[in-house]
């Protein structure tokens, strides 16, 4: 009988709205399935709870297993509102899960540092780096540390899914430093001791491997995979290693002249051979490892409830992501945002605000991560660059993160900052 049944649901939310804890769990004890009914512009007994304060109502809906992911008719989940009407218990509480979720919902508070690749693990002591006999006096301890990369991947070992760094003293690597292809590199180290290094070798693979003794070793193929899968620790380290190495695989002559060059400073630096070349005069930025900025953007629609995302041929099936480009020279990186965004969809856009920005050691990237407002929404791809471009949903969004059961699309790996900047922008109440 749909009129008791509307009348129950009114009751039910009233209950809600006003706080009171006892009609609210006695309704739901004789019809659970009151749990998600929605009122007026689609709120439901928790966005009322959340509103009007009622701590103790919130608790209760969410020990009956309510769902506090559904938005009202401006895309607002219970969340949203009680962080918006000041009720910071009711957030917490709101935001308080088991499953991965505070995070996201907490999403303001996401800070720079919590980006995959930009733990700052050891310290530099770049001071040391001209100071060749602490260096050498280094390598030599006995408890310094040496990571071996064969095709700038870092041997590592899978104990189960995930990857860790394998670990070689002196003893065991100071033949292979020998080699004339070697490139030693030194990281830095926690308070001074012990010293890390890393080195780049091109002796045969199968043979490296037997040096380890962890076992399941292997030097990954897909960096672009079996890097993410380091903990936050060690894939800083990699951040700074894989691109000072690659760096090295790729610069062994000297841009200015052609002559050859070699490493300097701990690997931090080359320089040429050739005493004439004006690459030793002056500062000159062939002489240090590069940093490609790279500029990656959510783009969020006028009405602050979409997002548009982007994908490329490349990517896994359905699989949609944040729009990124090199920052070209000359560019600050609004104008850069603004660039590559009308390239790649067609869509203009007005403010742009740095959130936070990533080490990306493929090979050396420093993804400069950005939100942007369109002004305008008509969408015509660059084809060369991506295949397909979309506005998605809140709620699309909401749920490709969150359930399960086949969403809109596929989210990029909770490593990459187009993730995290996707999370963000949910965790945020852009429409209040
Ligand atoms: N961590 C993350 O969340 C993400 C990281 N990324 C990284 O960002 C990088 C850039 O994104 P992408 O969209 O491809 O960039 P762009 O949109 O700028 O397009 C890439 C093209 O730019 C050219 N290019 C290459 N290097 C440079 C450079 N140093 N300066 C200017 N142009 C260059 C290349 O052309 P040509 O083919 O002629 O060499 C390449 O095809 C990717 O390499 C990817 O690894 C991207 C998305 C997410
Ligand atoms: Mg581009
Ligand atoms: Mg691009
Ligand atoms: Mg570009
Ligand atoms: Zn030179």
């Amino acid at each position: 009988n749909w009129d008791t049944g509307d009348e129950m649901v009114e009751k039910f939310l009233d209950a809600a709205a006003r706080g009171d804890l006892s009609q609210v769990s006695t309704l739901l004890s004789h019809v659970p399935s009151l749990t998600n009914q929605t009122g007026y512009s689609g709120w439901t007994a928790l966005m009322l709870a959340a509103r009007n304060g009622h701590y103790h109502v919130v608790e209760n809906l969410l020990s009956h297993g309510c769902d506090k992911f559904i938005v009202n008719s401006s895309s607002q989940t219970a969340y949203d509102i009680a962080k918006f009407w000041g009720h910071k218990h009711i957030a917490d509480l709101l935001g308080q899960t088991d499953d991965g979720c505070q995070r996201v919902l907490l999403g303001s508070h996401i800070s720079p540092q919590e980006n995959y690749f930009s733990r700052e693990t050891l310290d530099r002591l770049s001071g040391k780096r001209t100071d060749e006999a602490w260096l050498e006096a280094k390598q030599r301890k006995p408890d310094t540390v040496y990571l071996m990369f064969s095709n700038l991947s870092p041997m590592v070992s899978t104990p189960q899914e995930d990857n860790s760094l394998c670990r070689f003293t002196y003893e065991t690597v100071k033949d292979l430093l020998q080699k004339p292809a070697t490139v030693l590199i030194f990281l830095g180290g926690i308070q001074e001791t012990p010293a890390w290094f890393a080195f780049s070798t091109d002796e045969d693979a199968a043979e490296l491997l037997k040096l380890c003794t962890e076992r399941n070793c292997s030097f990954p193929k897909m960096p672009n995979r079996d890097l993410l899968k380091l903990n936050e620790e060690e894939a800083g380290i990699v951040a700074q290693a894989r691109s000072v190495l690659a760096w090295h695989s790729r610069y062994s002559f000297c841009p200015t002249c052609g002559t050859s060059t070699k490493p300097e400073e701990g690997g931090h630096k080359r320089i040429c051979l050739n005493s004439e070349c004006r690459s030793l005069k002056g500062v000159h930025n062939t002489c240090y490892p590069r940093v490609d900025p790279v500029v990656i953007m959510l783009v969020i629609h006028p009405d602050g409830n979409q997002c548009l995302l982007g994908r490329k041929k490349i990517f896994p099936a359905r699989m949609f992501s944040c729009l990124a480009g090199f920052v070209e020279p000359g560019e600050t990186f609004e104008d850069a945002v603004r660039r590559e965004v009308e390239e790649e969809s067609g869509v203009q856009v007005g403010p742009v605000q740095y959130i936070s920005c990533q080490p990306w050691p493929m090979p050396s990237n420093l993804m400069i991560g950005c939100f942007a407002v369109a002004i305008s929404t008509d969408i015509r791809v660059d084809e060369n660059e991506i295949e397909e471009a979309r506005w998605f949903t809140r709620q699309q969004v909401i749920d490709s993160l969150f359930r399960e059961a086949s969403p809109a699309f596929i989210a990029p790996p909770r490593q990459t900052i187009a993730h995290q900047l996707i999370r963000h922008w949910i965790g945020m109440n852009a429409n209040l």
